[in-house]
């Protein structure tokens, strides 16, 4: 079973999901140094991971489909969780994901996976202590995949993004229905900046009394805070 909040020794894990073009990416950016500027150690990570299940991922995605492929970013998953991310959270980092859970129950729905064995195939990964969904209409992010073009052959199906958009919202649905503590944050207006800021905040107000003290607290002898990077950022 996903392992509850006070079982994190000190650190934090939130994920980073939406449809492609969303702004993942930038926002994860912005709110990476957002929390260093509050004086937390925060390390920044994706999935498909940097590991070699990760690298698989990237190299087959293009070629392999369906259960086969949701089983290889499953697996991927675990070991990032056992390899990175919970020694992470451990150390008493900020852990952030650009994309998790959340996108396994949407990006493989694009092969017609049923969304009960995708959660089945998840229901064992480390449930993150805020799970961010982007949001935006797929006018929105079309528009911007286009100015960028497609980065995987999900984005060359024509209306995927109303798919992708359709999908996010079935799997927030089945995240909060879980007791996931899910953040939705529109994204169509908002600059990135601004996305970041929100989810720093409701950061702050959804830790333990304990942990926000020593966010606010002056690190004193502690050094300065830190920022690290995995391999292969989305
Ligand atoms: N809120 C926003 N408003 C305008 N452009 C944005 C916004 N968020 C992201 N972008 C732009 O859209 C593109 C995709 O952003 P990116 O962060 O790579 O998205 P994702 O990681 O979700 O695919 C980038 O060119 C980025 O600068
Ligand atoms: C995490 C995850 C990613 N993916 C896919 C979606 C993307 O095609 C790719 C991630 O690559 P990424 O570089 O993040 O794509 P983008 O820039 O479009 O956001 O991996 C899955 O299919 N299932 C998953 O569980």
């Amino acid at each position: 079973m996903p392992r509850p909040f006070s079982d994190h020794a000190r650190g934090v894990f939130v994920s980073v999901d939406g449809p492609s073009g969303a702004g993942k990416s930038t926002i994860v950016h912005h709110l990476a140094q957002l929390l260093v500027a509050d004086g937390e150690d925060v390390h920044v990570t994706a999935e498909p991971s940097g590991g070699p299940i990760g690298m698989l991922c990237r190299e087959l995605t293009e070629t392999i489909t369906g259960h086969a492929l949701a089983c290889l970013y499953a697996a991927d998953r675990y070991h990032h969780l056992e390899v990175e991310v919970r020694p992470s959270i451990q150390a008493g980092r900020v852990v952030i994901s650009d994309r998790y859970i959340p996108s396994a129950l949407v990006m493989q729905r694009f092969d017609g996976i049923d969304p009960a064995f995708l959660w089945h195939l998840n229901a064992e990964a480390d449930r993150p202590d805020l799970a961010v969904i982007l949001e935006a209409d797929p006018e929105v992010i079309s528009e911007r995949l286009r100015e960028r073009g497609p980065h995987n052959r999900f984005q060359l199906t024509p209306g995927s993004s109303h798919a992708e958009v359709d999908f996010y919202r079935q799997a927030t649905e089945l995240l909060i229905h879980a007791g996931f503590d899910v953040l939705r944050v529109d994204c169509n207006q908002r600059p990135p900046e601004q996305s970041a800021a929100l989810i720093r905040d409701r950061l702050m107000t959804s830790l333990p009394a304990e942990r926000r003290e020593e966010i606010h607290d002056p690190r004193g002898g502690a050094g300065p805070a830190t920022l690290t990077t995995a391999g292969h950022q989305g």
